[in-house]
């Protein structure tokens, strides 16, 4: 048995009319390890499609090759990955070097997916590259080397997994004699070590450098010349343990890929981060403004109380009614600490020194007006007191209207009698504080109640005021009150509304930056498949080195990864700078911070980033994983 055997091969290429085009015609060889083979032949005669065939490249053929005994023929998709890696080193005429990785890094591929670890790794890269004469060179790129040395690394390479098949497709195609002669030496050395070299030539002086030459003519083997013995091997080998390639070992290449490109890839990141940042600072502002707006309404009204009163469509306060049911069912409510009851209307006259003015809109004091809506003075709690606004109170004393308080005026409040006939009310009330608000006027409750029971009527509340035990209980109450079918009013409803308005603004705008999120993900999914179609040839070699499919998917994943990782990272950085510009700039006039980037919105931003950015990679990481070695070694 020798070691590879070739039985029958056939290979016919299947061309765009569905003709085949035979290439190999039943091709049977036998090689032994320690033979220098050249083959000899004439272009086109099928030299390439035979040792991509003995590399494990290309299955689509008949016959057999058979490694050891055992039959690639028979080999699933990973054992030929596994064959590729272990048992086969390829060198390629045009060098096929990887040239967004250091010459070191390109041995260190092959060397990645064996079993030594990483500091023996780099040491075995470091030896090869030295025993092919460019110890000095490692940390230079492929194109700073000329192309003798090119061929070199591609040499050290191949050797660097220690396979058994050393395959040189026509490795000194693109040198000058001299350099020619210096790889051939090379290539020698390694038959020497008890390896079988098959060098695919059409030179005659290149082949005689074999123990043997076989020649190739229009898909046959017409000669077999045997030159001298082969070289002994050296005790039984046992093939260099191999894995795939890592995650880690992934990852490194994809940002070393993106180093090597990195004017392109940060002005791709920059275009993803447009999208995540104007996402980050809808939101951010979003919060910033409801929070803005909860606090000025907040500012002028007890959060913890609420003005409850029925549900109704008309517009006349007086067809509302609270009722003591009403009231009891308050009172009873879970986390209720008391109920006030309350009357609003529309339309009451104010005199004083003989002016009468009009005030559009009055209401009994209650607990949701808090002291800081007074400009001067105290709320109208005793009895006959009541409070006016700035504006009314400087009607009366242009020079100082703060002299108001304390001064006796009379209140006037338009109601219907019994017989529903309209009867005005009137009272001496005095001033006991003036307000900043633009409108209204309020009076303690007790003293409307004396001013209806004076003319024999009863005040009826309109409205209740729930006093709420803690913060917290604020929104179940509210909310037990609205199921009960009542209606909040008073500032705490425009609170609500408020909040859906603010809201609702803010995910139109959401919506919007979501577009350029959109936008960003489909950027991310064309620069990929440009690269992609930019990396094909990197894919052939990747995939003759051994490399796996589901690999090369996730080289492509990881790329895309960390361009949403880093578009994130800097749509966050960028936010948070905008937000320290223009909260020191609204500090200034409206004290709030406006823009609020939360933590978790920051979280957010970055998963969404990065799992957009994934599957954005979908496509292309498939498309790149599909395709097919030998294509993708040939392409220009
Ligand atoms: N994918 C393909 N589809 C169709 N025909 C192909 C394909 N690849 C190669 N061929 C044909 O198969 C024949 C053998 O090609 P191959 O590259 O194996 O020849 P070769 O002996 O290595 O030639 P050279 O010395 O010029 O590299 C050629 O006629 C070529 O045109």
């Amino acid at each position: 048995m020798s070691f590879l055997e070739l039985k029958d091969v056939h290979k016919a290429y299947q061309l765009a009319d569905k003709t085949k085009f035979p290439v190999l015609k039943g091709i049977n060889l036998s090689f032994e390890r320690g033979e220098f083979v050249s083959i000899l032949g004439e272009s086109g005669g099928g030299k390439t499609t035979l040792m991509n065939i003995i590399g494990g490249l290309d299955h689509q053929y008949t016959g057999d090759v058979l490694v050891n005994g055992k039959s690639t023929r028979t080999m699933s998709e990973k054992e030929l990955d596994n064959y590729r890696r272990q048992t086969i080193g390829f060198v390629f005429q045009n060098f096929n070097l990887i040239s967004h990785l250091s010459i070191l890094d390109n041995v260190m591929v092959s060397l990645e997916m064996t079993k030594l670890t990483h500091k023996e790794q780099v040491q075995t890269a470091t030896d090869l590259l030295k025993r092919v004469g460019l110890g000095e060179h490692i940390k230079k790129y492929p194109n700073q080397l000329s192309g003798g040395q090119k061929q070199r690394v591609a040499i050290a390479r191949a050797l660097a997994s220690d396979p058994d098949i050393i395959i040189a497709d026509e490795p000194t195609g693109a040198l000058d004699s001299g350099n020619s002669h210096e790889i051939m030496d090379l290539l020698n050395g390694i038959a020497t070590d008890g390896k079988l070299v098959i060098c695919v030539t059409h030179s005659q002086e290149v082949a005689n450098y074999g123990t043997r030459i076989v020649h190739m003519v229009d898909g046959l083997i017409d000669q077999d010349q045997h030159l001298k013995d082969a070289f002994p091997v050296k005790g039984t080998k046992a093939s260099t343990a191999t894995h795939h390639l890592s995650f880690r070992a992934n990852f490194n290449m994809a940002m070393k890929h993106m180093r090597y490109n990195l004017k392109r890839n940060v002005l791709i990141v920059f275009g993803g981060a447009i999208g995540i940042l104007s996402v980050l600072l809808m939101l951010s502002l979003g919060r910033g403004v409801q929070g803005y707006m909860n606090h000025e309404i907040s500012g002028q009204i007890n959060p913890q109380s609420i003005q409850v009163t029925q549900k109704t469509k008309s517009t006349d306060p007086n067809s509302v009614k609270m009722t003591q049911t009403d009231y009891a069912k308050m009172t009873k409510m879970a986390n209720v600490s008391s109920v006030e009851r309350g009357f609003f209307a529309q339309g009451a006259q104010v005199q004083y020194a003989g002016k009468t003015d009009s005030i559009s809109l009055f209401q009994t004091y209650n607990k949701t007006i808090l002291d800081k809506s007074l400009s001067i003075g105290h709320q109208p709690t005793g009895l006959n007191e009541v409070t006016i606004t700035k504006d009314l109170a400087k009607k009366y004393d242009k020079a100082d209207y703060k002299k108001m308080v304390g001064k006796k005026i009379t209140f006037f409040v338009n109601t219907y009698d019994a017989q529903k006939k309209p009867i005005v009310l009137s009272r001496q009330v005095t001033v006991s504080g003036i307000t900043t608000g633009q409108s209204g006027a309020t009076i303690s409750y007790n003293t409307l109640q004396a001013m209806f029971k004076e003319k024999n009527l009863t005040l009826k509340p309109n409205f209740l005021t729930v006093n709420v035990k803690g913060l917290t209980n604020v929104k179940p109450v509210q909310d037990k009150i609205k199921a009960d079918k009542y209606q909040i009013t008073g500032a705490g409803a425009i609170l609500d509304s408020v909040n859906t308005y603010v809201k609702l603004a803010f995910y139109v705008l959401a919506g919007i930056a979501g577009i350029s999120l959109l936008v960003s993900a489909i950027m991310i999914i064309v620069v990929l498949y440009i690269s992609v179609s930019e990396r094909t040839k990197e894919i052939g070699i990747l995939r003759a080195l051994g490399v796996r499919k589901t690999d090369i998917r996730t080289l492509f994943f990881a790329e895309s990864f960390l361009i949403g990782l880093f578009s994130s990272i800097i749509g966050v950085i960028v936010v948070w700078l905008a937000q320290l510009g223009i909260n020191h700039a609204t500090e200034s006039f409206i004290h709030y911070n406006i823009i609020q980037l939360t933590p978790g919105y920051i979280a957010f931003g970055i998963i969404v980033s990065v799992v957009i950015s994934i599957l954005a990679a979908i496509a292309p990481a498939g498309n790149a994983a599909k395709l097919d070695p030998v294509e993708a070694l040939s392409h220009d």
